[in-house]
């Protein structure tokens, strides 16, 4: 693996201005950079984003200046084409002079109106600006922008993921979290984790160093204040994925035995006919997916194919398959059954044998016969029932009433107040397991804890550990940790 960047000594301060490795005064980029900001499409305005050492130029030769503009402030001018000598619209135009703006170089934004023809004409006259020798002006590629931001020191790598999720955000839930992790929530914790484990490991370095002149006995101070990392850590990993799960999703999966109503129930969650409905038993033989928000929260309701043992169909046998992979994934599910069908006591295995916690029996066709007493066997007598009737509508705004309620108490919990921030990503969890992983081979082998290493051998498990805990904020960062990062983000952003 590749390393370079703002390692070791380079501390990173508190505070959303001052995040800037102290060896970087100026960004290490030469070529300006220009995209399209706002999504594609047809709109009122678009922002096209310029950003660079050339980015005052473009303002002076599009808009024929003498002189820049006022940093930071808006003024109304025309942009023309260095060619055409023509007039290709009229924008707002604004310059953020490094190291105050968003990437901490030199921005233009040209707001211009969002048609098709200006946006392409726009773009166009940015590429015919004659950068000053040696430099370049060129189309963005995906995520530079946010790149830069982040190389020049303006945003560490939690903050570039929460500002990824935010622009991806479709729930108030997803917006909220993602604005925390944007303003540094997360950061915060991992570096000052960071910050104890380097004082740990300069502690000990200058033992291995400086045995003789150095207190030996003090290194018994290291243990205490490593163990307490990994306890922290551990309850940090102990979240029950509720960070995860609002950014990508509740998974709530419908099973059941065919032509109970799972589609018809899929439907009426949706509000829309996603599924195919039908009287023929087998209609749904894949899983079909539909996005939903439930009091802020992101959730994703498959619906399966209709389970049934004896089944000569190989494509309905992939589709029962892939049921009981999908109930197994799931964070809820709903078990529907036919409340008429008088052989529903045999339809029960399934719920019997769905192993999720988080189930509901839902009987469905109220309407042709009520609520059954009886209908669900003793072995499920936990498992709580709700009649429904996909027909008239009956019960089911209660039922989605009960899965809001279970999702705001049981999986994702309350998330407000001071606890704590959640992990939102898988690369997040790994990278603090390696660490309490390192660390606790640290304090068992440690020769001062009992264990049978010398310190050289163990304190090498201490800079692991402070490594992995870098890699997640970027401060020690990887090339391939980088890509995953950025690919999240579109050109423009
Ligand atoms: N009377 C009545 N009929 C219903 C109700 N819900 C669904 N049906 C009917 O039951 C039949 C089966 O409905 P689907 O939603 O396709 O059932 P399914 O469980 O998805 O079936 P498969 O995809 O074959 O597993 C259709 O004819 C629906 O119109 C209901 O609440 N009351
Ligand atoms: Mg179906």
């Amino acid at each position: 693996m590749r390393m370079y960047g703002f390692c070791s000594g380079a501390l990173w301060k508190g505070g959303k201005t001052k995040i800037r490795p102290s060896h970087v005064t100026m960004s290490m980029y030469s070529d300006t950079i220009y995209a399209l900001s706002t999504g594609v499409g047809r709109a009122g305005v678009a922002v096209v984003r310029v950003s660079g050492a050339d980015a005052g130029t473009c303002l002076l030769q599009l808009c024929s200046l003498e002189k820049l503009p006022a940093a930071r402030k808006a003024t109304l001018r025309k942009v023309i084409h260095p060619k055409a000598k023509e007039v290709v619209d009229e924008a707002l135009v604004l310059y953020f002079p490094q190291p105050r703006s968003f990437t901490g170089e030199d921005v233009a934004e040209l707001h211009v109106h969002g048609s098709y023809a200006v946006i392409k004409s726009t773009l166009e006259a940015l590429s015919l600006v004659d950068p000053e020798q040696g430099r370049r002006i060129r189309p963005a590629e995906r995520g530079e922008f946010t790149r830069r931001a982040f190389e020049n020191g303006r945003m560490d790598l939690t903050e570039v993921e929460g500002l990824a999720d935010l622009i991806a955000s479709e729930t108030t839930e997803q917006r909220k979290q993602a604005l925390k992790q944007m303003s540094g929530h997360l950061r915060q914790y991992y570096e000052s984790w960071r910050e104890q484990l380097k004082s740990c490991l300069a502690f000990a370095e200058a033992v291995i160093d400086f045995g003789e002149d150095v207190d030996e006995s003090a290194l018994l101070e290291i243990l205490p204040k490593a163990t307490e990392v990994v306890e922290e850590m551990k309850t940090h990993l102990k979240d029950g994925r509720r960070g995860e799960i609002v950014r990508s999703g509740v998974k709530l999966a419908i099973i059941g035995p065919p032509n109970a109503g799972k589609s018809s129930l899929l439907n009426e969650l949706a509000r829309r006919p996603a599924a195919i409905v039908s009287p023929i038993a087998g209609t749904t033989r894949d899983v079909v997916q539909v996005n939903l928000d439930l009091g802020g929260m992101s959730v994703v309701v498959s619906d399966t194919a209709g389970i049934r043992t004896q089944t000569d169909d190989v494509i309905e046998q992939e589709g029962i398959r892939r049921a009981w992979a999908t109930a197994e994934e799931a964070d809820i599910v709903l078990c529907v059954v036919d409340a008429s069908e008088q052989s529903n006591d045999g339809n029960q295995w399934i719920a019997n044998d769905t192993v999720n916690t988080r189930k509901i029996i839902v009987a469905n066709k109220a309407d042709l016969v009520g609520e059954q007493k009886g209908l669900i066997s003793r072995s499920l007598q936990d498992v709580p029932v709700r009649y429904i009737s996909c027909k008239t509508g009956d019960g089911i705004q209660p039922l989605l009433d009960e899965l809001e309620k279970i999702i705001k108490d049981a999986i994702v919990g309350d998330t407000k107040g001071k606890e704590m921030p959640l992990i939102t990503r898988q690369r997040h969890r790994q990278h603090v397991q390696a660490c309490i992983t390192a660390l606790e081979t640290f304090l068992e082998g440690c020769e001062a804890n009992g264990g049978t290493l010398p310190l050289d051998i163990a304190t090498e498990e201490l800079r692991i550990a402070t490594k992995e805990i870098g890699l997640v904020t970027g401060i020690v960062h990887v090339e391939e940790v980088l890509d995953v990062v950025f690919s999240e983000f579109c050109i423009g952003k």
